[in-house]
């Protein structure tokens, strides 16, 4: 029984969510659900104000390839309708009524939401952190102001001293110093309020930026396309981790600092009028510390960038020898990783002892200059007090305002620069980051079409991994829907390749891959993902309950739809052998099941998903024989007319359940044609001749 009505931002979300889409935290910022009209416009409207595209409505009967799409019901508000569950009904997700009844009235929409990465020409790392602090004007505003009666306050206590040394104390005025105490007192309250407030302020800001920045860069990482992803993919890791230090850097109070180097010069103004000469001495050192600046972050960028390199690299040595332990312990390779490991170190130590003796070097210098500085202030104003042109008082003021010029950003200068040039070196390896393309997501760009049924065609198609001279070049290949096919060929011949050009995973360099007339790389990811299923040869489970491994990605479907696919596959012996059931955790990086178990997972996850298109790599390599008919009995069984199923298999007897078969060799498509023919001229009879019974042999010769 539903208890209560879904609104619409809860449905929207709710449909972002199931079409795999990450809506920023804030996006419906400044819609108010109660001032939008009821029903249907409401949608429209929230469109019309975020200035999304508008909302695609269909009144007719959805095809089961339409789901999921948005519902409105005057009973049931807003719902996202996930699929048919049968003939009259729908099955709803996001609210308590799990099924609709189908009827004439219903209209369902489909949002094109956007995507916060699409569109954008490849954005500077430094931009996204930009965009996030400047986003939070209240904090530079505070900042500004916190600078700006720090700086008068330091005007203040100086003008104070000056006073005191030359009205208060000649003339025994108390009167006058409890006036001016006390207003040099409320003066600091003030600028110390003024900097807790900053200082809290910026904590709690920086943990938003925080949450922004690392949201964007994780979701861009989520899209790289995976034929332009890095190899290394602990170094990757490490990269995408410098957004940590430029974080810090950039949400330092120490930075504020830099908002001081205005008010130096206002500073030297000042004491120009108070002390004349006096004004020489900061006139000089300033510009020599800011100068010794520059060089110093000349001197380290060059070590900061190598540094930063080779402790990325230290990074994926670490993830690889963890991630490969049994094959480095099975085949005694720790020593080799332990000669990187230290290889590495002393080339990060090599960067970045030089960068610690500059920047010391920097810091004592600083040091001292402040102190010549004082010491060059208080001779030339002896001078100027002897001969009458300033007052004792004044040179007081003058050696106070003067330790405001050269004193925190100056002694703080060496340290930030050394951050600044790690934060610096880790915007360019993130930057290299953002150059990488991605997936066609959800943006206006992508296309999305209603219906994709029609052939796979493939035209010209290559590729070619870098650095190897083998991938695949294929001149023509079609499928047809509801074709059963196996590819067949011996070891690297460019099968993998090939599903992963057909699933969109990889682009093809040359020549076009197409599903319907419409070429793979324009589609939107999620599209894709719902047309063709890919089940990989290494299918890798993740972190997480058995339940999140089989249902990601997926609607939610109820156990009970879950249960029904996991008997057919023989999965059910695990979740009923286990106590936690569906619950059932897995370890990172999938570790927890067999091999064998794991391709039951993906298996089962892929008759759920019963995608238009099934894609299958190698998927009962790890079974045995009893399972495997089991397996393809039910994944055969579950096979729809019109659905698609493109086989890699190294086991030739499976291929008695395909029509059609495709030997590959040097990433060439050789041989292709219905299965017997294949077979036959595979072992050289002609086509009319009877099969032997074991043909492995032979297939496995010809394809090399
Ligand atoms: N990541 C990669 N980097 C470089 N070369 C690669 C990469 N992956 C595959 N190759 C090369 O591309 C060619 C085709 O590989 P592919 O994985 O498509 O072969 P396959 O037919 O699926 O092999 P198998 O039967 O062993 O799974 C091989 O020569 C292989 O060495």
């Amino acid at each position: 029984m539903m208890t209560q009505k879904l609104g619409i931002r809860s449905a929207l979300e709710h449909f972002a969510h199931v079409k795999s889409i990450g809506l920023p935290p804030n996006w419906d910022e400044g819609i108010e659900e109660g001032a939008l009209p009821e029903g249907p416009e409401s949608l429209a409207q929230i469109c019309a104000q975020l200035g999304w595209p508008l909302p695609q409505s269909l009144h007719s009967r959805p095809r089961a390839d339409q789901f999921p799409q948005l519902v409105y019901y005057p009973e049931v508000g807003w719902a996202v309708a996930e699929q048919w569950e049968n003939e009259d009904m729908i099955r709803l997700s996001g609210l308590h009524l799990p099924l609709l009844a189908y009827d004439d009235g219903l209209t369902f929409f489909d949002v094109s939401f956007p995507d916060p990465l699409v569109g954008e020409k490849t954005p500077r790392a430094v931009s996204i952190f930009w965009r996030a602090v400047i986003k939070r004007k209240h904090v530079l505003l505070m900042a500004t102001l916190a600078t700006v009666v720090a700086n008068l306050v330091t005007l203040g206590t100086s003008l104070y001293s000056m006073q005191l040394f030359d009205r208060v104390i000649p003339l025994n005025s108390y009167s006058t110093l409890w006036v001016l105490t006390v207003g040099v007192l409320a003066a600091l309250v003030i600028d110390f309020v003024l900097r807790t407030l900053r200082a809290n302020m910026i904590e709690r800001e920086a943990a938003d930026i925080d949450a922004e920045v690392s949201e964007y860069f994780f979701a861009r990482s989520q899209s790289i396309r995976l034929d332009a992803r890095p190899p290394g993919i602990g170094t990757m890791a490490s990269q995408l981790r410098g957004l940590e230090q430029v974080r810090a850097v950039m949400s330092s109070g120490s930075l504020f600092l830099l908002a001081d180097l205005p008010f130096a010069l206002f500073f030297i103004v000042v004491i120009a009028l108070m002390g004349g000469v006096v004004a020489i001495v900061p006139i000089i050192s300033l510009p020599i510390a800011i100068g010794m600046a520059i060089g110093l972050a000349r001197l380290i960028r060059d070590g900061t960038d190598r540094a930063q390199v080779s402790g990325n690299r230290k990074n994926g040595v670490l993830v690889e020898s963890l991630d490969a332990a049994e094959t480095i312990k099975a085949g005694r390779g720790g020593w080799l990783m332990l000669a990187r490991w230290n290889r590495l170190i002393r080339e990060i130590h090599h960067y970045e002892d030089p960068i610690k003796q500059n920047s010391a070097l920097a810091g004592s210098i600083f040091s001292t200059m402040q102190q010549v500085s004082y010491v060059a202030i208080m001779a030339v104003g002896a001078f100027q007090v002897g001969n009458g042109s300033m007052t004792t008082g004044a040179l007081l003021a003058c050696s106070i305002i003067a330790g405001r010029v050269n004193g925190p950003l100056i002694a703080m200068l060496p340290n930030l620069i050394v951050q600044w040039g790690y934060a610096r070196s880790s915007l360019k390896a993130l930057d290299g980051i953002l150059a990488l393309p991605l997936d066609r997501t959800s943006g206006d760009t992508a296309l999305r079409p209603g219906n994709l049924s029609g052939p796979i065609l493939l035209e010209g198609a290559a590729f070619t991994y870098p650095g190897a001279k083998d991938g695949l070049a294929v001149q023509r290949l079609e499928f047809k829907p509801g074709e059963r096919v196996g590819i067949i060929g011996g070891v690297g011949s460019g099968k993998t390749t090939l599903l992963r050009i057909v699933a969109g995973l990889f682009h093809s360099q040359a020549g076009s891959a197409k599903i319907a007339g419409i070429d793979v790389t324009q589609l939107a990811e999620d599209v894709l993902r719902h047309h063709i299923g890919y089940l990989p040869q290494d299918y890798r489970l993740i972190n997480g309950s058995l339940r999140e491994n089989l249902l990601m990605g997926l609607p939610s479907f109820g156990d009970d739809a879950v249960l029904e696919a996991a008997k057919k596959t023989g999965l059910i012996n695990l979740i009923a052998a286990h106590p936690q059931g569906l619950e059932l955790q897995i370890q990172e990086g999938g570790r927890g099941l067999s091999g064998g178990q794991r391709s039951l997972v993906g298996l089962t996850r892929m008759l759920l998903a019963s995608p238009k298109v099934w894609l299958l790599d190698e998927p009962t390599a790890n079974l045995d024989q009893t399972t495997e008919q089991v397996v393809l009995d039910a994944l055969f069984a579950s096979l729809q007319p019109d659905q698609t199923l493109i086989l890699v298999t190294h086991r030739l007897q499976l291929l008695t359940r395909v029509n059609r078969v495709l030997l590959m060799a040097n990433g060439r498509a050789i041989l292709d044609g219905p299965t017997m023919e294949v077979i036959k001229r595979l072992q050289g009879q002609p086509a009319n001749q009877p099969t032997p019974a074991n043909v492995s042999p032979i297939v496995t010769t010809a394809a090399r």
